[in-house]
């Protein structure tokens, strides 16, 4: 591990187990002050359980996160009341936080464009997400951790959360942890991945490395796979399609080897969960 200077959270060694098992185990990663970091993995891999790790709402059952940064956590259920008005609940907002920044928190509700004198209740998804943020905004957090916050949104409301969440990393410099499952939210938003999957960590690290680090390789059915560094292949008739670690691949006889999409490298390495799991 580096000096902890400049890292917004660092895992060691970190487990959660819950009655039926565990949920999180051995869990070891850094995440760098001011990265937006996509968290993936398939159902149950664990990504609430780490969030609400990093959150301290639950305490882990063996290793330690370490969080240097004030957080904010917006939960996979945005609680909100839906009998309040918007101002009501920024109200709340206030009476829950002591350090709470309640100009700020209006503000991007104005943005939104969502009336502060509208009951929860009434709001569309999308503005229903937009109040949650400016809630856990209002904080003034210098890491939010957002789970699966754009699931119930339609695209065009899923791109104007995912603006807006942005516009104000780029302007605070705020460290952003962000669980989806739909990969192409990501693909242009995040610099850093963290993918789960059977509650370990899978992949952890810059997106540009880790591309760096692979290459899908293609070529026909029945030619030699390099062996030691396959993460997951598919073969079909004709054609054989690789996705391998480690750019020294690309030299790899007869393959035709280009760098992999985040949303090709995430994918792969789902599959590969998926089939050990199976
Ligand atoms: N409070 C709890 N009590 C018991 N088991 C739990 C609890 N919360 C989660 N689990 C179990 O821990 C495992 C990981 O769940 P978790 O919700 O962290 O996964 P996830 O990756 O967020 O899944 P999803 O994508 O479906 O939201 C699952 O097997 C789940 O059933």
């Amino acid at each position: 591990m580096s000096t902890e200077a400049g890292v917004a959270l660092a895992a060691t060694g970190l487990g959660k187990r819950y009655r039926r098992g565990w949920a999180l185990r051995d869990c070891a990663f850094e995440l760098p002050m001011g990265s937006i970091c996509a968290l993936v993995g398939p159902n149950g891999a664990g990504k609430s359980t780490l969030l609400r790790l990093v959150a301290g709402l639950i305490t882990p059952t063996e290793g330690e996160v370490r969080v240097n940064q004030k957080v904010a956590f917006l939960a996979q259920d945005k609680p909100l009341y839906r009998r309040f008005t918007v101002a009501e609940m920024l109200r709340a907002g206030a009476s829950m936080n002591p350090d709470w920044d309640g100009t700020y928190a209006s503000q991007l509700v104005k943005e939104a464009g969502v009336p502060l004198g509208a009951r929860i209740g009434t709001l569309s998804g999308g503005q229903r997400t937009r109040v949650a943020l400016a809630i856990a905004l209002g904080r003034r957090p210098e890491l939010i951790m957002l789970d699966e916050p754009l699931a119930d949104l339609d695209p065009l409301a899923r791109d104007e959360v995912m603006r807006a969440l942005l516009a104000e990393a780029a302007g605070t410099g705020m460290t952003v942890v962000l669980s989806s499952h739909v990969l192409t939210d990501l693909e242009e938003t995040c610099d850093h991945l963290l993918l789960l999957a059977d509650g370990g960590v899978r992949l952890a690290g810059p997106v540009e490395d880790l591309l760096a680090q692979h290459r899908i390789l293609t070529g026909p059915a029945g030619l030699a796979v390099p062996a030691e560094s396959v993460v997951d292949s598919r073969t079909t008739a004709r054609q054989a399609t690789v996705l391998a670690r480690t750019a020294a691949a690309s030299a790899s006889a007869g393959w035709e080897a280009v760098q992999p999409t985040l949303e090709e490298l995430t994918l792969a390495y789902l599959r590969a969960a998926k089939g050990k799991a199976a």
